[in-house]
């Protein structure tokens, strides 16, 4: 659904040029919502301005568990109301923002069946905020053909221009779930065929965290100081690779519970052996989907909070055949990525450009994707 006088009106703030955009994620992790601000046109990004974190409480979190994998019901609605206040208090503190790119929070995708579900209401936010809000930017592109994820490799593009590469690199970004992006910055725009390849990669994060919050009580492996002190168990990482995901050419994407059966393939181990085994499984499910990358990259940034674990890290670097960094390296924020990303392809879509394409998502055509509700418009 377009409220067309709503994509008019936003497009005039876009068409001004540089546009103060506000971009929100809660992410697969359900740790907390990232805000950030980032100066655009949709095509460059010209600066990148605060940021803002809002964690979820356990009692927060256990709601958005609860709504993880249904489509409807009291449950998904308990998460898209808590969505919509958790958002509204942590945005309202960024005046400066002319229009706001709002993902909400996933609770399913299943593209190919059902689709792809992100509660959070754009138009109440929009009303709450009193600026543009875009939003749903994943079910145009799923209607399309497309698997309506990943969504950053758009941004990740004008990164590497951002940062003056010449050469092809990779961005991994390691949440709940991984995401790879293959970048070629000789390309003039994201949607020229070849400059990008994008695809889910595996389980990172999530299935760890899943297994140290039921043992332990604990929500991570804080820097993989419980990882570090045990072996990875080869049987059960032969048997996780074994899963047909992996060979699967790109497009591919997940769902955060697709794998949530590893977690029994390390049920009998120690909690350092299965803490080992399963940070171990994300390493082996990056370095087969770097098999993917139609040329060897020049580097692999790395940005999403699994690259604050030294182990993870330290795996990658052992199975991977370039050097593989932090986006911290090259001056990005791996913190706030995703929520930048939402806030160039708040105004991509605002512009009316597209937000991916078959690269990306497999979608039969570039699409820019996403519902735009103004306030007073509701
Ligand atoms: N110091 C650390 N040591 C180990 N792991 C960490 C550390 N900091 C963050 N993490 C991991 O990163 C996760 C958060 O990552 P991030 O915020 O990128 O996820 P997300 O944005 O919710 O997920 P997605 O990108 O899948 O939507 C934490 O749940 C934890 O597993
Ligand atoms: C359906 C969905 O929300 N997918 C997320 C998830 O978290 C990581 C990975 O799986 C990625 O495909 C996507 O998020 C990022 C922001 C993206 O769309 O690029």
């Amino acid at each position: 659904m377009i409220w067309l006088k709503g994509r008019e009106m936003t497009r005039a703030i876009a068409k001004t040029g540089r546009v103060i955009a506000l971009g929100a994620m809660s992410g697969t992790s359900l740790d907390g919502v990232d805000a950030a601000l980032v100066e655009t046109d949709g095509e460059r990004i010209f600066a990148f301005g605060d940021s803002g974190y809002r964690p979820y409480s356990e009692a927060e979190r256990a709601v958005l568990r609860a709504g993880l994998g249904h489509w409807s019901g009291p449950e998904v609605e308990a998460a898209g109301v808590l969505t919509d206040q958790v958002h509204a208090e942590l945005l309202s503190g960024f005046p400066a923002a002319q229009i706001v790119g709002f993902h909400g929070q996933t609770l399913a995708h299943a593209p190919r069946r059902q689709g792809t579900l992100q509660v959070g209401d754009g138009a109440a936010l929009a009303e709450a905020l009193g600026r543009p809000v875009i939003w749903d930017f994943r079910s145009d592109d799923v209607a399309l053909g497309g698997e309506g994820a990943p969504l950053a490799p758009f941004f990740h593009f004008a990164c590497a221009k951002y940062i003056g590469a010449t050469r092809p690199l990779c961005f991994l970004n390691l949440g709940g779930v991984g995401n790879l992006t293959y970048v070629d910055p000789r390309f003039e725009r994201p949607e020229d065929p070849g400059a990008l390849l994008a695809f889910d990669t595996g389980p990172a994060n999530a299935p760890l965290n899943d297994l140290l919050q039921a043992r332990l009580g604990l929500p991570f492996d804080k820097d993989g100081a419980i990882a570090r002190k045990g072996q990875v168990e080869e049987g059960a990482l032969e048997l996780f690779l074994a899963e047909g995901f992996f060979a699967k050419m790109p497009p591919k994407s997940l769902d955060r519970n697709d794998f949530a059966e590893m977690v029994e393939l390390v049920g009998e181990l120690s909690d350092a052996d299965a803490a080992a085994t399963l940070t171990a499984m994300c390493a082996a499910a990056v370095a087969q989907g770097m098999e993917h990358c139609p040329a060897p990259p020049e580097m692999v940034l790395v940005t999403g909070g699994g690259r604050q674990n030294p182990v993870l890290m330290e795996m990658l670097r052992v199975s991977l055949d370039c050097p593989v960094k932090p986006v911290e390296d090259v001056g990005l924020d791996g913190d706030m990525l995703e929520a930048q990303a939402f806030a160039h392809l708040a105004v991509r879509v605002a512009r009316g450009m597209p937000t991916s394409c078959p690269g990306t998502t497999g979608v039969r055509a570039c699409v820019g994707g996403g519902v735009v509700s103004v306030p007073g418009e509701g």
